[in-house]
């Protein structure tokens, strides 16, 4: 751990700060200064994240920055600093966590906080070294840019630093830094550690600079009687809903949905092991550690709800009467079906809803299921399908073909007043065409442990318009590879 006495080098990107988090107070956090890393270099770096926040581009490409995105250099106007939460793992307890390998450098004047992740320790690093290693850094680099360009609402990624410092995972790998952007890192585990320490100030305090600064709605609400915290409940509940939604509609897999992981504002936060799904299997488990598929892919709108509700006890002394606490989370019940159906709905090109549309995708999913059918794949098939190709390319992923002709004439009934080509403008824009499966993910990084980063260039350009058909990238939009699923992601990151 650096302590604040040590002297580095000081530069300036250009950026404004902010008190942000910092005004909370020395209880929620420690002030301390990332520890450097030999000899950095660049693995990847977001041009568009650096223009939203306004970085300049001809700084964002400068040592000066190489050296402050690793931790080595201390960018002038930050106090940097490491919070403090808590949380539940795998559905147990887990007591006091914490950043305990990323460091807050500030918040900007744009109300963005900017986090390096892999710089080195803090005082909640607990057994860890402070440190990520190039492979998950990338992996989180690249996906989160994928989910904001596919529109669900995830922490960013500005960029990538490497060295070549061993650290020591299963065997021993080179050490990164990922650059996150978000408005804030707050997550429910920061709620449950001062609800769990009964610290009802510091609780209250945290609550209210949520509120003041992401839901000032729920000052002036009338839901609960004017309960600010009940209607923060419901808002984060809601948010947290319509993010599941979008999960389970694009196929995704987050892996490791611990309360620490779950953001305070209904961003996906934290890519472990982390996947897309290439077959559709509903049981399927993308964290080798998770021997009991507590987080499977159909598990997770149920323990997102889950972790709702140890979010909803930590704020109970705040909002002051168990039922209505759990009144607050009512609407998930509500909002996540609905949400998900939208979702399908825009998928399957429908423009409006119908009684017709929940059994028509419960339909499809079955027959998916049954033959664990590529997603990504039937999906942007079937938009093609309605863009006008030959309907025989989506039937010849189906070995049962009756059970497919027979789902098809209900999908084309359907659509019989529905304009094909408004149904496939709106299905070539909900169905990606690119999406970040592990191979893709894999390759790049094999490259870049061999220190060519173009792998990484090419998959974000991809990434950050899935929806394009990126003439001459059909290699990145084709079946996974049969090595694909001997690829083992654990939480060892
Ligand atoms: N190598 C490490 N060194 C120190 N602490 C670590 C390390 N890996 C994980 N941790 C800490 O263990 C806890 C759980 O880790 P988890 O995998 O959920 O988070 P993470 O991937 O480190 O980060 P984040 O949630 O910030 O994306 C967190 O407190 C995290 O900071
Ligand atoms: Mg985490």
């Amino acid at each position: 751990m650096s302590t604040l006495a040590e002297e580095t080098e000081v530069v300036d990107l250009g950026l404004r700060w902010v008190p942000g988090f910092s005004s909370l107070g020395p209880a929620f956090f420690t002030e301390l200064r990332p520890t450097p890393l030999p000899e950095p270099y660049w693995v990847g770096r977001n041009l568009s994240m650096a223009m939203e926040l306004g970085l300049d581009a001809d700084r964002f490409e400068s040592d000066d920055a190489l050296a402050a995105f690793t931790g080595n250099a201390r960018v002038a106007g930050t106090r940097t600093l490491a919070t403090v939460y808590s949380g539940h793992q795998f559905g147990v307890w887990a007591g006091q966590l914490g950043d305990g390998r990323a460091i807050l450098l500030g918040e900007t004047e744009g109300g963005l906080e900017v986090q390096l992740k892999g710089s080195g320790l803090t005082p909640y690093s607990r057994m860890g070294d402070g440190r990520a290693v190039l492979r998950s850094s990338i992996r989180e680099f690249l996906c989160s840019e994928a989910m904001n360009a596919l529109g669900i609402p995830t922490t960013r990624a500005l960029c990538v630093t490497g060295s070549d410092a061993p650290v020591r995972r299963e065997e021993i790998e080179t050490s990164a830094v990922v650059t996150r952007v978000a408005p804030t890192f707050i997550r429910f585990g920061h709620f449950e550690h001062f609800a769990a320490r009964e610290r009802d100030e510091e609780l209250r305090a945290l609550a209210d600079y949520v509120i003041d600064r992401y839901y000032p709605a729920c000052r002036t609400t009338d839901r609960f009687n004017g309960n600010a915290y009940a209607a923060l409940l419901e808002a984060v509940s809601e948010r947290t809903a319509a993010l599941l939604a979008q999960w389970q509609a694009v196929g995704f897999c987050h892996g490791v949905m611990n309360t620490d992981n779950m953001s305070i504002l209904g961003l996906t936060i934290d890519y472990g092991p982390f996947q897309f799904l290439d077959g559709f299997d509903p049981r399927h488990i993308c964290n080798h550690s998770d021997t009991s598929g507590r987080y499977a892919y159909n598990q997770q709108p149920n323990v997102a709800y889950w972790n709702l509700f140890c979010l909803a006890q930590a704020l109970l002394p705040l909002v002051g009467d168990q039922e209505i606490a759990v009144a607050a989370l009512e609407s998930y019940k509500t909002i996540f079906p609905d949400e998900y159906e939208a979702r399908m709905r825009a998928k399957l090109g429908l423009p409006d809803r119908s009684d017709a549309d929940r059994p028509l995708i419960e339909q499809l999913l079955k027959l998916l299921a049954q033959e664990k059918v590529d997603y990504p794949i039937f999906w942007r098939r079937l938009s093609r399908v309605v863009a006008g190709d030959n309907p025989d390319t989506v039937r010849d992923l189906f070995i049962d073909r009756d059970g497919f002709d027979a789902w098809f004439r209900s999908f084309t009934e359907r659509h019989a007043d529905i304009s094909p080509a408004k149904a496939a403008d709106l299905m070539l824009a909900s169905n990606p065409k690119f999406v970040l499966r592990n191979h893709l993910g894999q390759q790049a990084i094999e490259a870049s442990q061999r220190k060519d980063h173009s792998g990484v260039a090419t998959l974000l350009a991809l990434l950050e318009s899935p929806f394009e058909e990126h003439a001459g990238h059909e290699d990145f939009a084709g079946f996974p590879p049969d090595w694909a699923s001997t690829i083992e992601i654990s939480c060892s990151s």
